[in-house]
């Protein structure tokens, strides 16, 4: 069995407001092998950020907090740590990046003072040995002339450049865990994909894992070992990027994919999307949180939850359609309702829905 560097079991985290205690996660439950990455996706509001943010423990500063679960890091559990336990493992041991680099670096110090502060925190570095440490980390992330560059300030570098700056001060301190959310968002396409590239060789330079947040399904195909997609709150679907991609089992999972844009699939270019909006989780459905959106709706969907099962092979879904014996009439109403669709993702992936 592979190490966990990750384990988050039953997560229930959210927010105090005039209505009381509102969720934004439901029993989320994600592992992750050391070595690894595992991409969150999802549409807006399902929960992604809430669930990196409580790993980090930053949810306490954002108002909110972790009403139940634990999140094991190297077997510890981060949700009974202090505050000032946190702050010897985050930025050291598990660090983030976000999708705005210009946030997370400091408009008034040079872009090498800043790698080497954390270095001189968290490693004890003298100034002589960070500042050297910080222009190497600016040679790893592929940035030219290191040594100028870290004599730069921020508002002198590209958008691109930006992020590379802040992944090298992530990775500085050799972290076990690298949360990354929407790290490429705010890029354009090209440079998206030289940073995707990026993280890929620094994963396998550095031996970290990496907890990867996107509501796009082209990033995670590019970059994950295994995909967890969130719906209002809760992981629907789990399994690796192969299971996700080619034997998808949660009709919501199977929307995001149809709704891959740029494609070629056989509707003449028409972009797939999935009917209605995610409900506030304040004011979920009963039954399935996915039913009243969900083109296989049966009357077991309305009124029970579904339990996110695994097969035998650790393929997770949540989904009635899954249950032995509902099975063979939703595939009949399935093989009904739905044409073949195939798409490409990049030049790897080939999908029949
Ligand atoms: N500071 C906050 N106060 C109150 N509610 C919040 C706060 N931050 C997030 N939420 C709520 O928590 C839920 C989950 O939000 P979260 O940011 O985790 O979604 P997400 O999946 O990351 O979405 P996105 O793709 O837009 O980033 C949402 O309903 C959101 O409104
Ligand atoms: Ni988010």
């Amino acid at each position: 069995m592979a190490e966990k560097v990750l384990q988050i079991r039953s997560l229930t985290a959210g927010f105090l407001t005039e209505k009381g205690f509102v969720k934004a996660t439901d029993r989320v439950t994600l592992e992750l092998d050391r070595g690894q990455t595992l991409c969150v996706v999802g549409e807006s509001g399902s929960g992604k950020s809430v669930t990196a943010m409580s790993v980090m423990r930053l949810i306490d500063y954002a108002g909110g907090f972790i009403e139940d679960g634990e999140v094991l890091f190297s077997g510890s559990d981060l949700v009974k740590k202090k505050q000032q336990e946190m702050l010897k493992i985050r930025g050291n041991r598990i660090t983030m990046i976000f999708q705005d680099p210009m946030s997370a670096l400091n408009p008034v110090f040079t872009v090498g003072d800043q790698i080497a502060e954390a270095l001189r925190i968290h490693k004890r570095m003298s100034k002589q040995a960070a500042w050297q440490a910080s222009v190497e980390m600016l040679r790893r992330v592929g940035i030219p002339d290191p040594d100028m560059r870290a004599k730069q300030y921020p508002h002198e570098m590209s958008g691109g450049m930006c992020q590379r700056v802040v992944i090298a001060m992530a990775l500085a301190c050799n972290p076990e865990l690298l949360i990354a959310d929407e790290p490429t968002t705010a890029l354009d396409v090209t440079v998206q994909a030289q940073i995707l590239d990026l993280l890929r060789q620094l994963k396998q330079e550095f031996g970290m894992s990496i907890l990867l947040i996107t509501h796009d399904m082209g990033v995670a195909a590019e970059v994950a070992d295994r995909i967890a997609v969130m719906y209002a709150g809760a992981v629907v679907e789990e399994g690796t990027v192969k299971e996700i991609f080619e034997q998808p089992r949660h009709p919501y999972t199977i929307g995001l994919l149809k709704s891959i844009p740029g494609l070629e699939g056989e509707r003449g270019g028409e972009l797939y999307t999935i009917k209605g909006v995610i409900p506030p989780i304040s004011q979920l459905p009963s039954g399935c949180r996915f039913h009243p959106r969900c083109p296989h709706v049966m009357e077991i969907c309305k009124q029970r939850e579904p339990a996110l099962l695994a097969s035998p092979t650790g393929h997770k879904a949540a989904c009635w359609l899954d249950e032995p014996g509902l099975k063979g009439a939703a595939e009949a109403e399935t093989a009904a309702s739905s044409h073949a669709l195939k798409v490409t993702i990049g030049s790897k992936t080939e999908v029949t829905l």
